[in-house]
Order: structure tokens, then C-alpha cells, then sequence
């Protein structure tokens, strides 16, 4: 079922447009992100969607009712923001109250729902306290408490981790996303930083520049991204021009590569650098590949690796033996390596299921 409809919003600030036409769908239960650069709209959209800014066209539809002319507190959403925003000159627990007293919950109701959200947020024992007295990650954790006992239709979070450091982030993370599932929640979660949505989200929308780009799973964009963007903003990439015929295309230095979709003449196709096989060869083929850097991270190795008028990142595992610079090596290509479209891929509702 889906529980958010996002059709056709616009955003205009004066004569510049924020956002073109914007239409997505987040289904009942799933965690969805949108993700994109800074200035793209995310944000934007996001308000729109909570209601403390106006689009300037298009409809959103809650659980298949029209909220787009409601104000905020009648829309049935609750947002998490970056700031926290929670109120300074009240506890944890009058926090948590406050949305409960505005909606004239029943006394009882309320001690049960901020008990259970104590509870799974980790923050019984600090009831008392003031904001001021909790650590970030904490704050954070009341933000998401008070988000939670509202018991809202919808959750949105506007890049809600990304004042804490790294650790703490990697780990709330987690948490949120188990969170999320254990209490049946819907959520719409915007952020900038690819790893966080990769590893949270149920499906990502890949924006640019006031457009949805791209919609997918956070393995059908990083292993079959449509778009070049998507291939560049999820991960490292290599975007290879080919000359196609039909699953079969030519690199620009010759060598014969298998394509994912049938293509005719000039395309583009995404290569990931851990997807490309390396080996330090002696003959030299009528393509010679030759090492021209290499930076050892660790886990693996990075090469550059020119070949022809091409350089090429490739990554491999291990990297204990590095090859060094100078050394000829052989490449290998996978199969079915995606073809980049430039349709933008759209999510729209059904007609019928919006009706
Ligand atoms: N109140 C405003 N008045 C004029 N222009 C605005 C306003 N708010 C946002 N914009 C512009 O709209 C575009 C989208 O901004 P938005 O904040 O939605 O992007 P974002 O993707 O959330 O960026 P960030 O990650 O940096 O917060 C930007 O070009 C921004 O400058």
C-alpha cells in the first residue's frame, strides 16, 4: 500500500526553481532516502511534505488523503531535524509531553507512549535532565523519541546524524533503521552522504538539481545504476565510452566487452573499479595497460591504469603485492556491464491507487 504520494511538486523561490516536477512514492512499512548533493532540493522537499513550506504546484497524498492544504500539525507526519530543535528550557520527558498535551492525548496514553519511547530510544534514567545536560547522540535520541510517541503516519528525517562524529553516526545508524522496522514505521529520510543511505534505506531517490534522477534499491542503483550521476554519486566509478551492437560492445581501445541491455552504436557504460580484474602480465597485447599509480588503502589497492588515451581506476582486494607503477598488466572486464540511459526514471502512483 502506499502510505506517502508525491505528484508533480514544484518549488519556485522567486523566478528560480528549486524543484521541476517531483513525484515519488514511499509504501506503508518502508525506509526510503532521498539522497543528493548539496542544493539539489532535498530539503525543499522535505518541508513541503511537513508542511512548513508551500510548493508552488503538485499534491502530496498521505495514506490516500489530500494533506497538501493542511497545516503541519493536521498532517499526521513528524520530522526529526538536524538541529535536534528540541525545546531548551524543558526536560527530556516535558519534551516528549508536549506534542501528547497539544493533541489532548488521555494522561494515561501519554505515560505509556513516552515509557515505550524512553524505552527503545535508550534514554530511561535521563527523564529529568535538560537538553543542555544530554550528549549530542542523546539529544538526538530525544528528537527521535519525541518524533516517535506521536505515533505519526509518516516519519521525516532531514539529515538528522550529521552533527555527530563518525563512530557515534555509524552506530545510530543502525539503531535508527532497526528502530524503524521494530515500531512499523514509514519514514522519508534525506541525506547527502552516500554510505548512510546505502546502508539504510529500503529504496533510495537519487536527486540532482531540483530532479528525481534515479529510484531504486541501494543494490539495483550501485550495481545497475540507469544514470551516469547515480554511477558517480554512489561510489566510485569508471564511465566508459563503447560502441555498441546489441549486448555487445567495443571499449575505446578495442577490447570486446558484454552489455547488461541491447544498445546501437555510441553508449556509455559504468564500470566499477572493484569489478575490473588485474594482473601484472609480461607480453605485451595489441592494448597494453600499464600501471601508472597506486595508493594502498588498507583493505585494498587503488591503480590508475592508462590504457591508450584512457585512465582507469581499478581496486583490488588484498593489495598485499602490489604492482608497482611502470609494470604492463592485463585487465578483465564482467559481464553485462550497465548501459547508461538518459530517460529519467519516474515513480509515480497509480492512477487508480491515488483516486
Ligand atoms: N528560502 C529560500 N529562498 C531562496 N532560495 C532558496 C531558499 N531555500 C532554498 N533555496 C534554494 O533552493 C535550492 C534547493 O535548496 P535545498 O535547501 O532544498 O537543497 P538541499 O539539497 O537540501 O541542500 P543542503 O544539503 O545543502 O541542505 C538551492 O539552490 C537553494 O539555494
Amino acid at each position: 500500500m502506499t502510505m506517502l504520494a508525491i505528484t508533480d511538486i514544484t518549488k519556485d523561490y522567486g523566478a528560480s526553481r528549486a524543484l521541476h516536477p517531483v513525484s515519488l512514492c514511499v509504501k506503508k512499512g518502508e525506509f526510503v532516502t532521498i539522497l543528493g548533493p548539496s542544493g539539489c532540493g532535498k530539503s525543499s522537499l522535505l518541508r513541503i511534505v511537513m508542511g512548513i513550506s508551500q510548493q508552488s504546484g503538485g499534491e502530496i497524498r498521505l495514506a490516500g488523503q489530500r494533506i497538501d492544504m493542511l497545516p503541519p500539525e493536521r498532517r499526521d507526519i513528524a520530522m526529526v531535524f538536524q538541529s535536534y530543535a528540541l525545546f531548551p528550557h524543558m526536560t527530556v520527558e516535558q519534551n516528549l509531553r508536549f506534542g501528547l498535551r497539544m493533541k489532548n492525548v488521555p494522561k494515561v496514553e501519554q505515560q505509556r507512549r513516552i515509557a515505550h519511547a524512553l524505552d527503545i530510544c535508550t534514554l530511561t534514567g535521563l527523564t529529568a535532565r535538560m537538553p543542555r545536560q544530554l550528549s549530542g547522540g542523546q539529544q538526538q535520541r530525544v528528537a527521535l523519541a519525541r518524533a516517535i510517541v506521536m505515533q505519526p503516519n509518516l516519519l521525516l528525517f532531514d539529515e538528522p546524524l550529521s552533527n555527530l562524529d563518525a563512530k557515534l553516526r555509524d552506530t545510530l545508524r543502525h539503531e535508527l533503521v532497526a528502530l524503524h522496522r521494530r515500531i512499523g514505521a514509514t519514514s522519508l529520510y534525506v541525506t547527502h552522504d552516500q554510505a548512510e543511505a546505502m546502508a539504510m534505506s529500503d529504496r533510495i531517490v537519487v536527486m540532482n538539481a531540483g530532479r528525481v534522477v534515479e529510484i531504486g534499491t541501494p543494490l539495483e542503483l550501485y550495481r545497475s545504476p540507469k544514470q551516469a550521476f547515480t554511477a558517480g554519486f554512489l561510489g566510485q566509478t569508471n564511465l566508459l565510452a563503447v560502441t555498441a551492437s546489441g549486448r555487445q560492445g567495443q571499449l575505446p581501445w578495442g577490447q570486446p566487452v558484454d552489455l547488461a541491455t541491447e544498445a546501437m552504436g555510441p553508449a556509455q557504460v559504468s564500470v566499477r573499479p572493484e569489478s575490473i580484474g588485474i594482473r601484472a602480465c609480461d607480453h605485451v597485447s595489441s592494448a597494453p595497460a600499464t600501471v601508472a599509480g597506486v595508493s594502498f588503502m588498507g583493505a585494498s589497492a587503488l591503480y590508475t591504469v592508462a590504457v591508450g588515451e584512457t585512465l582507469l581506476k581499478v581496486s583490488q582486494a588484498g593489495g598485499d603485492a602490489l604492482i608497482e607503477p611502470g609494470r604492463t598488466v592485463e585487465l578483465t572486464f564482467p559481464d553485462r556491464l550497465p548501459v547508461l540511459e538518459d530517460r529519467v526514471i519516474e515513480d509515480r502512483v497509480p492512477a487508480r491507487e491515488a483516486a
